[in-house]
């Protein structure tokens, strides 16, 4: 299933409450279906306060903010997060460690989707084979590797059909092998399924694979 769509960020501010300081001050951009936009910058240059923005998790207490998060023209700024149907993958992927591999892949599937026992588990299979990680079902998540969890985590986030990626570091743990065969998964299913893709890194090799335009953020 496509959930193809733009991503846009209109007019967006965002300012420290306390200071006063705008850390975004009318930030505009698109992303098209299927397009990485990259955002690079200093450390606390305001990154990952923009996807927390977009993503409905802004700290509104340290924040303010104005402007508009579009995707695929509907504005969603105000919606609660789980209302947005975001894909949002961080540096430290986070599975629970109280359910199996299956579990965390289950957990954000939309309730039409898995009518029965066997097409949940054909829903599972059918994702850990497009992520070379077949016969994991039934694992304990904590005893996978890092890079095994974080296809479990991208898989997951696939699965709940989100509308498009926000991905904030999701490589940067990974060793560099690892780290292009990641990468590539992640950028490989974005395309595939005509997702918008913001992406947050601080490495250049991330930015190059990303192959779309890179955004500077500055302090
Ligand atoms: N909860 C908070 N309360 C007050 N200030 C905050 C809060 N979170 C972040 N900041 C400040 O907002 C600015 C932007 O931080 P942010 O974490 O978005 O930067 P970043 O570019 O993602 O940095 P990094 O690359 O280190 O992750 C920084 O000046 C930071 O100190």
């Amino acid at each position: 299933m496509t959930h193809a769509g733009t991503l846009d960020l209109r007019d967006v501010t965002i300012r420290l409450r306390r200071s006063g300081v705008a850390i975004f001050d009318g930030l505009g951009l698109s992303v098209g279906p299927g397009g990485v936009t990259t955002l690079m910058g200093p450390s606390g240059s305001g990154k990952s306060t923009l996807l927390a923005f977009c993503g409905g998790s802004l700290d509104r207490e340290a924040f303010t903010a104005q402007g508009a998060v579009l995707i695929g023209g509907e504005r969603v700024e105000a919606l609660p997060p789980e209302r947005r149907r975001l894909g949002l993958l961080l540096q430290d992927p986070l599975l629970f460690p109280h359910l199996s591999v299956a579990g965390n892949l289950l957990y954000g599937l939309p309730r039409q989707r898995a009518r029965g026992r066997s097409e949940r588990r054909r829903i599972v299979e059918d994702a850990l084979g497009q992520a070379g990680l077949q016969g994991y079902a039934d694992r304990d998540p904590t005893t996978l590797s890092g890079g095994q969890r974080a296809r479990v985590a991208l898989l997951r986030t696939l699965l709940a059909e989100p509308r498009a990626l926000l991905l904030d570091e999701p490589f940067s743990k990974l060793d560099a092998a690892l780290r292009e065969d990641v990468r590539a998964f992640v950028f490989d299913h974005a395309r595939a399924r005509g997702l918008p893709t913001l992406l947050v890194t601080h490495d250049e090799a991330d930015a190059r694979a990303a192959g779309g335009p890179v955004v500077l953020v500055e302090r």
